[in-house]
């Protein structure tokens, strides 16, 4: 199984190493994702956590996205967005300058927790998971969440959504520089059910 990850801006590599280091265990692949052809060899797509205006522009420039956002409706991708990665997966940002895909019913606010404290590292109950110490860098927060299970909160605001029908999920923070893969490996078990 060929995982990608969004080759555009962001935390592309820190993905890219904890899918490689999943890959006996999983039998996955980490592959990363310029263009629209890289997407045709994938069961999974991630969208690391970046700068959600940066990454809207190349998608909409590369074709790309129409083009995730179509397979992932036919369930023929399952994605995971992280930090600027849920803002694309939102149906509403609150900001013109980046259109959510609309993959998951949750409205969202970019960089939500303001300047004082706009990075710092918490410890999140995730719903059949347990404890996970969760980073979040200039965060956006889940301001509605609409028809999605929530796996996870922070001060009673969602920080972990998955969609109730597709293999769409969203978190504010960023698993992937904790070393710790269970969210991850959570993703994985999703594309292969
Ligand atoms: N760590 C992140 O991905 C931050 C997201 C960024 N503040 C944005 O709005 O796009």
């Amino acid at each position: 199984m060929n995982i990608g990850i969004l080759n555009i801006q962001g935390d592309v590599q820190e993905h890219f190493d904890m899918i490689k280091s999943l890959k006996r265990k999983y039998n996955v692949s980490p592959v990363k994702v310029n263009s629209v052809n890289d997407l045709e060899n994938i069961d999974g797509l991630i969208i690391p956590g970046g700068e959600s205006t940066v990454i809207y522009k190349f998608l909409i420039k590369n074709n790309l996205y129409d083009k995730i956002k179509s397979m992932a409706l036919n369930n023929d991708l399952a994605v995971m967005g992280t930090c600027a990665g849920a803002i694309i997966l939102s149906k509403d940002t609150g900001d013109d300058r980046v259109t959510g895909m609309g993959l998951l019913d949750i409205t969202i606010k970019r960089n939500a927790y303001g300047r004082q404290v706009d990075s710092f590292i918490k410890e999140v109950q995730i719903n059949g998971m347990g404890a996970f110490n969760a980073v979040f860098i200039r965060a956006p927060e889940i301001e509605v969440p609409g028809n999605v299970n929530i796996l996870a909160e922070l001060n009673n605001r969602a920080v972990f959504v998955t969609d109730k029908n597709l293999d769409i999920m969203a978190l504010t923070f960023h698993p992937e520089l904790t070393g710790d893969p269970r969210i991850h490996e959570y993703f994985i078990s999703k594309i292969k059910k």
